[in-house]
């Protein structure tokens, strides 16, 4: 059974498969401090939140069990994504279910500072009728700057070109291309700061984007431009806004979102006129709520059931044509991982995987880090997981190299992991076959054909009569049943190994027997 945190509000509507799901509890506790939360959290399986919860490395470091935080939205600025990775922590968000409402909260500002309507509002209520001060301005033939140009700031675009609106966006990963499908103008921010009438943000903070919008840039507006944020605070540079309005050059700033939230009663934004403001409400329709809540949920089951899931925050993102090409691979990858790992004398300097076949075309890195999973897992056991693998291998100075080559022989895909150490290479080739599933095809070079399933037995030995009787019989007369067995070598008579799978495992005294025969010169059993 897996218990699950929710500490922020979240949809229940968007939760109800989770409470529905029978090996899941889950517990909403919301409004708590960091130390609440880190006397509880070693109880759950994984945390469910917002913005609000803010996921420090020691709540994670009390969080012995804790092997997902679900963010029901987009940003994570408030999850500590380095310890999480370290720990091994998947962090997965819901990048898609708030674009909407927060593109529509984006407009609704941008109407509102256009005509006022706030600021009019209060009048109107406080009972006087003034019709004079309230003169606003259109939208169309504007033009819009767009910094930050991702799923919301596309969207806001495409309802701004529906207004009649130019648009003129900046962003360093939007093509010619499709900024010119969407009638987009492509601009730096230097550009749009010269060049808008409004001029809306729509990036993630971080050391480039923040304060993208400042002294330097107020300075070369046009007077009278409008500034929208509903992206994150401090993208605007918040003294540098105040200065602007102060001096005339913006005649109004819609902010949803401030450097730091919520912001103190003395905050200037607050009782400016020209500023209006809303507690960081972009994601709050009870449509965004839900969806968000959905999607998290959904991937909190993958990760809790150690089914494959996508959104992972840390880690490269797979998309669904690749995860369908390699999803098959994982399980062999990480025996493959797990048996070379075994087979490794002494510490691994190198992971080196060969990919051949129709693993050429894709990106492998998702399968790597099953692989570099499997052979840690031997030395690391629980602490490794596919999130903290390349990590935790990078720590311990293992390099993993990835080498594609077009031909796979015989075989339309295979996998081959070589582990280097001071004592040598070991080698382990694997495939998946059409109908027949997981193979390991060849060991240090030499040819086998078996299925990597329960436990395997590596023998080493000189290829002469009568070696696979007495292993056999040794074997039997100690109560380990032979499942399959296959030999490999290279020339008659040479060395050779012989790969067997046995249906318990064999005691220590029955491998130091084993080893102890004539003609055997190593015996390894390898778990799986
Ligand atoms: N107010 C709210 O409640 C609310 C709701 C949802 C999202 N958000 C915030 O809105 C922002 C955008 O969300 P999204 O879903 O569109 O994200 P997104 O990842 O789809 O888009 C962000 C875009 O910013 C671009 N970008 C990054 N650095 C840049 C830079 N230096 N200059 C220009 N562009 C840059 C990226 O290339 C990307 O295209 C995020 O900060 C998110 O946290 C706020
Ligand atoms: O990044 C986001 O998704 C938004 O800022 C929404 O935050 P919230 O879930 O706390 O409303």
């Amino acid at each position: 059974m897996f218990k699950v945190l929710v500490s922020d509000p979240i949809s229940d509507m968007g939760i109800q498969q989770l409470h529905d799901a029978p090996d899941i509890t889950v517990d909403k506790k919301t409004g708590l401090t960091e130390d609440e939360l880190v006397a509880i959290i070693g109880d759950y399986d994984a945390l469910l939140v917002r913005s609000q919860t803010k996921v420090t490395e020691r709540i994670m470091q009390a969080g012995s069990k804790l092997k997902v935080v679900g963010r029901a939205g987009v940003g994570v600025d408030n999850i500590d994504l380095e310890a999480a990775t370290k720990r091994g922590i998947v962090v997965i968000n819901a990048p898609d279910g708030n674009t909407i409402a927060t593109c529509e909260l984006t407009f609704a500002m941008m109407m509102a500072i256009a005509r006022q309507i706030p600021q009019a509002y209060k009048k109107t209520v406080g009972g006087e009728w003034d019709r004079k001060t309230f003169v606003g301005v259109e939208l169309r033939n504007k033009t819009l700057g767009v910094v930050g140009m991702g799923r919301i700031g596309s969207e806001v675009a495409k309802r701004a070109k529906a207004f009649g609106m130019n648009v003129i966006g900046y962003d360093p990963f939007l093509s010619e291309e499709r900024a010119e499908k969407m009638g987009v103008k492509l601009g730096s921010v230097n550009d749009i700061a010269a060049q808008a009438d409004f001029i809306t943000v729509h990036t993630p903070l971080t050391n480039e984007t923040r304060g993208i919008i400042g002294k330097d840039q107020f300075a070369i507006m046009k007077k009278g431009v409008r500034i929208i944020n509903c992206a994150r605070g401090g993208i605007v540079d918040e003294k540098a806004l105040i200065d602007a309005i102060d001096s005339g050059i913006v005649a109004g700033a819609a902010f949803d979102v401030f450097v730091e939230e919520p912001p103190a009663p003395d905050h200037p934004f607050l009782n400016n006129p020209k500023i209006i403001v809303t507690p960081h409400l972009g994601a709050s329709t009870v449509e965004a709520q839900e969806n968000v809540a959905i999607d998290v949920s959904e991937e909190v089951l993958h990760i809790l059931r150690d089914e494959p899931f996508k959104n992972a925050v840390n880690m490269p993102p797979v998309p669904a044509s690749v995860l369908n090409i390699l999803q098959p691979y994982f399980n062999l990858g990480e025996k493959l991982g797990r048996i070379a790992g075994q087979m490794a004398d002494g510490a691994v300097k190198e992971i080196h995987v060969s990919y051949s076949g129709e693993l050429m075309d894709v990106d492998v890195s998702p399968l790597t880090r099953y692989i570099v999973k499997g052979v840690l897992t031997n030395h690391l056991a629980g602490e490794v997981n596919i999130v903290n693998a390349m990590h935790l291998a990078k720590n311990r100075d293992v390099n993993v190299v990835i080498q594609k080559s077009a031909a796979a022989q015989t075989f339309k895909n295979l996998v081959t992991v070589t582990l280097k150490t001071k004592n040598g290479d070991r080698t382990l080739s694997g495939t998946l076959l059409s109908g027949y599933g997981e193979r390991i095809v060849q060991i240090d070079q030499y040819p086998v054909d078996i299925s990597p399933e329960g436990t395997l037995l590596l023998v080493s030995h000189n290829d002469k009569p009568g070696i696979i009787g007495r292993v056999g019989t040794l074997l039997g007369n100690n109560d380990v049943n032979i499942a399959s067995m296959q030999v490999g070598r290279k020339v008659v008579g040479g060395s050779a190994i012989m790969l067997l799978t046995i249906d318990k495992q064999a005691s220590d005294e029955v491998l130091a027997e084993l080893t102890k025969l004539p003609e055997i010169m190593n015996v390894k059993e390898l778990a799986l």
